[in-house]
């Protein structure tokens, strides 16, 4: 497949490396600070591609996307920081009729992390004992907080257990009242993305947690994601990309 890469920063090389090795062929790197092969994206480059990955920063994405739209070309996009535009972004795919795969996070062990998060949320629904938080470190050059992958994971508690209608994230001068779920957020040294959700009783404690080693389970997720969008037209996320790769 001939792709472009938008956002030509660690995850971009990342992907580049998954790309090649996977014998596909990367025909431009879009990136502003001038290391890729052009600043900006324009439908002149989109000409030839068969898939587009992105993994960029948030400001000017629905931009993007437009440009992805109107080129035809499917995209997967692992920029973070954009949750609330996803409805504008949904209508913009709706109108050209093209194909988008979005996700926080696309390794495989974060999606079955989400997993294991709903259900632990879910079955303390009838249990009063237990309260949840979550907590999320990552390296000191990101610039979103909280990750996406934390607001994903709220969003699944939220789902799951009828008692927590909200979430807070900044420093709180005053307790946390019980209908609101805590994410904290650590930056500092090269960490790639450690999550971690807790359940607190007055008795135990237990964790869940997602530890990525390094860039490469977000970069295989991103490829094979482009290869599972070729061909396809909508406004998907990683859920139902897992859920279509995943044996039932
Ligand atoms: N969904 C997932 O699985 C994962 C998502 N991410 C997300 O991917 C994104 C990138 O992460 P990472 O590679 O570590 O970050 P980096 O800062 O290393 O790289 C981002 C690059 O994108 C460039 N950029 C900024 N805006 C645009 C734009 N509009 N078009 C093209 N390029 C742009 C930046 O240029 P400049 O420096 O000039 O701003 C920079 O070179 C973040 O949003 C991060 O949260 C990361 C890992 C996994
Ligand atoms: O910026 C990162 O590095 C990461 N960003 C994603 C997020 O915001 O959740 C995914 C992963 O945690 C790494």
């Amino acid at each position: 497949m001939k792709t472009v890469i938008v956002g030509y920063g660690s995850m971009g090389h990342e992907i580049e490396a998954v790309l090649l090795g996977r014998g596909h062929e990367v025909i431009c790197r879009v990136d502003p600070a001038g290391n890729g092969d052009a600043r900006e994206l324009s439908t002149e480059i989109l000409k030839e591609a068969e898939g587009v990955i992105e993994f960029a920063l948030p400001g000017g994405i629905l931009d993007n996307i437009r440009v992805y739209s109107e080129a035809s070309v499917p995209v997967v996009i692992g920029t973070t920081g954009w949750d609330k535009l996803r409805p504008q972004a949904a209508e913009i795919v709706r109108q050209y009729g093209s194909a988008l795969l979005w996700g926080n996070n696309f390794s495989l062990g974060a999606n079955l992390f989400f997993d294991l998060v709903s259900r632990a949320a879910a079955l303390i629904n009838g249990i009063e004992e237990y309260d949840i938080m979550v907590n999320e470190y990552h390296h000191k050059r990101k610039k979103d907080s909280p990750s996406g992958t934390a607001l994903t994971i709220a969003e699944k508690i939220l789902q799951n257990l009828d008692r927590k209608k909200s979430i807070q994230t900044e420093t709180l001068n005053r307790a946390i009242r019980d209908d609101e779920l805590h994410v904290g957020s650590v930056r500092g040294g090269a960490i790639p993305g450690i999550h971690q959700v807790t359940l607190d009783s007055e008795a135990d404690s237990i964790e869940i947690i997602h530890t990525a080693r390094n860039r490469k389970g977000f970069a295989l997720g991103a490829v094979r994601g482009v290869e599972w969008l070729s061909g396809k037209t909508g406004f998907f996320s990683v859920d139902d990309f897992i859920r279509d790769i995943l044996p039932s």
